[in-house]
């Protein structure tokens, strides 16, 4: 096989399974995030990878959910919302909030606070971006929630946390250059 034909063999299926959509994405490296709210739907948390920067004008991320996650009706209720940068210290976050775990018992292992629009604010978070969600859109099994930032927060002295070949990994703050 020639090396036009390889290269045909990766883009020319119409039908891309979800499987194998998925196994091509678990070669993408992503921060972990654990994404909050709280208001007249209750107050919900779940842990997502499809958080990211839209514009800088107005300051804006767009967050991914899955609509049959047991977070979503209190996120589709809510007005605002949190997005938790992790940092490596939150790995056990990260899976108390990764599904399963009863809505009611997910903040009961860090600590939170409430700060601007009411939506938990993780303490220790590498960051943090306090949102109003602007625009919401059906996209697939997911909506994605466009969110403009009311306040934020960042600490320098962490770890990040990142999710690659479905396994965490810990990226330092800054790395030996080499050579
Ligand atoms: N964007 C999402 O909704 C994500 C959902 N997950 C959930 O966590 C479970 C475990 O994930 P992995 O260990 O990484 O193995 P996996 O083989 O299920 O997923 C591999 C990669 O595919 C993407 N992905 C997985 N489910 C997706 C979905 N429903 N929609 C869009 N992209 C998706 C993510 O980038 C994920 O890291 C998944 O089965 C899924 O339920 C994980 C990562 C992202
Ligand atoms: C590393 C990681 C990243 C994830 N990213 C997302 C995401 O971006 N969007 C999403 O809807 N679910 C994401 N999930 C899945 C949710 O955190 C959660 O497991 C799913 O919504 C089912 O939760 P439930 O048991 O509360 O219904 C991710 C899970 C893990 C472990």
């Amino acid at each position: 096989m020639n090396a036009l034909q390889q290269q045909e063999q990766h883009t020319a299926p119409r039908e891309i399974s979800s499987r194998a959509f998925r196994e091509a994405m678990s070669h993408l490296a992503a921060a972990v995030n654990v994404v909050t709210t709280d208001g007249p739907g209750g107050r919900a948390g779940f842990t997502a990878s499809a958080v990211c920067s839209v514009t800088d004008e107005p300051p804006t991320l767009l967050v991914c959910i899955n609509r049959s996650a047991s977070a979503y009706p209190a996120f589709a209720d809510n007005e605002t919302l949190c997005v938790n940068v992790l940092s490596a210290a939150h790995q056990e976050v990260s899976n108390t909030f990764g599904g399963k775990t009863p809505m009611a018992m997910r903040f009961d292992h860090a600590e939170w606070i409430t700060q601007d629009t009411g939506a938990p604010v993780l303490a220790d978070a590498l960051a943090h971006f306090e949102c109003r969600v602007s625009q919401r859109m059906p996209v697939g099994t997911h909506e994605i929630m466009l969110c403009e930032i009311v306040s934020m927060s960042t600490h320098d002295a962490h770890e990040c946390l990142l999710y690659f070949n479905r396994q965490y990994h810990q990226l330092p703050r800054s790395v030996a250059s080499v050579g």
